[in-house]
């Protein structure tokens, strides 16, 4: 896990009349998911790619861990960055197992440890090692090869993950299935990962944290929540439509608005998965005889929803003047 910091960088590509990128400050957290999120050529790409190094920035300075990365070898701080990508760029001539070796093998790791190293990746995203270790690329869906390269991109268990629409090309359906799996993945690893996506109901249900771009600048880096609860301008309400109520409740997972679980509480209450999101939530509040819900994570409660939190959720601002 690493902490990522930009002062005050700029881009201007050669020949381009406007920066691409313009004085961006902006911290990540070790540990912390963010999605940089904006429609097509706001900077999303060139933001991500002067991590890696893959792009210079014209001025200002990158950190990692409070190091300066234009102080490091390229190809050192590469292979501490994991790098996913929406094309994968499986080598089709390398079996699933010696794709995710690769980087392994170029920093000299034992055999032995390389190989048990393939089978813990590849449990971790669900595909049998006994199965797939030895198929080519060729021979696995989309969704699994985009699972491979995850695995590729973890395999020397960096730091830092570097993800650029990774399920751009895939259906919906495994699309969501990837996302959950991302999900899962990060609640056991941690990563501090930075994602790239154009797709804003993707971003509101993986990020701790979403940087909105707007033509090379920062318009609000802050939690789903809190971006649809106080979007700073009408451009990110607009781009997250925050209007859209019932829209605004499917995006948002029933662990953003728990209270906690009481000392004594009904044990025959339903019980609603924290993952979930709030649209489930109050379908299944106003289907049930309870005006509350026990939220489960692993089959333990963790705490209860509420028709009256996801009511204060949807209207933050008549809480608040009770409050005055
Ligand atoms: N190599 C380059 N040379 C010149 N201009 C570039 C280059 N790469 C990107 N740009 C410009 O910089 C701006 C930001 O591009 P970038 O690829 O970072 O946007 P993006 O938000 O990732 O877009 P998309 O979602 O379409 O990938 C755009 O105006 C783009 O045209």
């Amino acid at each position: 896990m690493s902490t990522i910091e930009f002062q005050h960088v700029r881009k201007i590509y050669p020949k381009a009349t406007t920066a691409a990128l313009a004085d961006i400050s902006l911290t990540i957290n070790r540990g912390e998911f963010v999605i940089l999120l904006g429609p097509s050529g706001c900077g999303k790409t060139t933001l991500m790619k002067m991590i890696n190094r893959l792009i210079e920035p014209s001025s200002g300075t990158i950190l990692l861990d409070g190091v300066d990365i234009q102080t490091v070898n390229a190809t050192k701080l590469r292979q501490q960055i994991g790098y996913v990508i929406q094309q994968v760029g499986l080598f089709p001539h390398m079996t699933v197992a010696e794709n995710i070796a690769v980087v392994p093998k170029l920093l000299g790791w034992p055999k032995a440890k390389i190989q048990s190293r393939i089978d813990e990746l590849l449990s971790l995203i669900q595909l049998d090692p006994a199965q797939f270790r030895h198929r080519y690329p060729a021979q696995i869906s989309g969704g699994q090869a985009q699972r491979v390269g995850l695995a590729r991109a973890l395999a020397a268990d960096p730091g830092v993950m570097l993800m650029d629409e990774p399920f751009g090309a895939i259906d919906a359906i495994t699309r969501t299935i990837l996302q959950d799996e991302m999900l899962r993945i990060q609640q056991q690893l941690h990563k501090t990962i930075v994602f790239v996506t154009h797709d804003v109901e993707e971003a509101l249900r993986l990020a701790d944290k979403i940087a909105i771009l707007h033509e090379g600048t920062i318009v609000q880096y802050d939690t789903p929540l809190n971006l649809l609860r106080n979007p700073a301008n009408q451009y990110v309400a607009e781009l997250l439509g925050a209007d859209d109520l019932l829209r605004r409740l499917s995006l948002i997972q029933v662990r953003h608005v728990l209270q906690p679980l009481p000392k004594s509480y009904v044990a025959s209450l339903t019980t609603i998965e924290s993952s979930h999101n709030l649209r489930d939530g109050l379908n299944q509040l106003l289907a049930s005889s309870n005006d509350q819900l026990l939220v489960v994570e692993h089959n333990q409660p963790i705490g209860m929803l509420s028709l009256a939190a996801i009511h204060a959720y949807l209207h933050p601002e008549v809480i608040n003047e009770r409050h005055r």
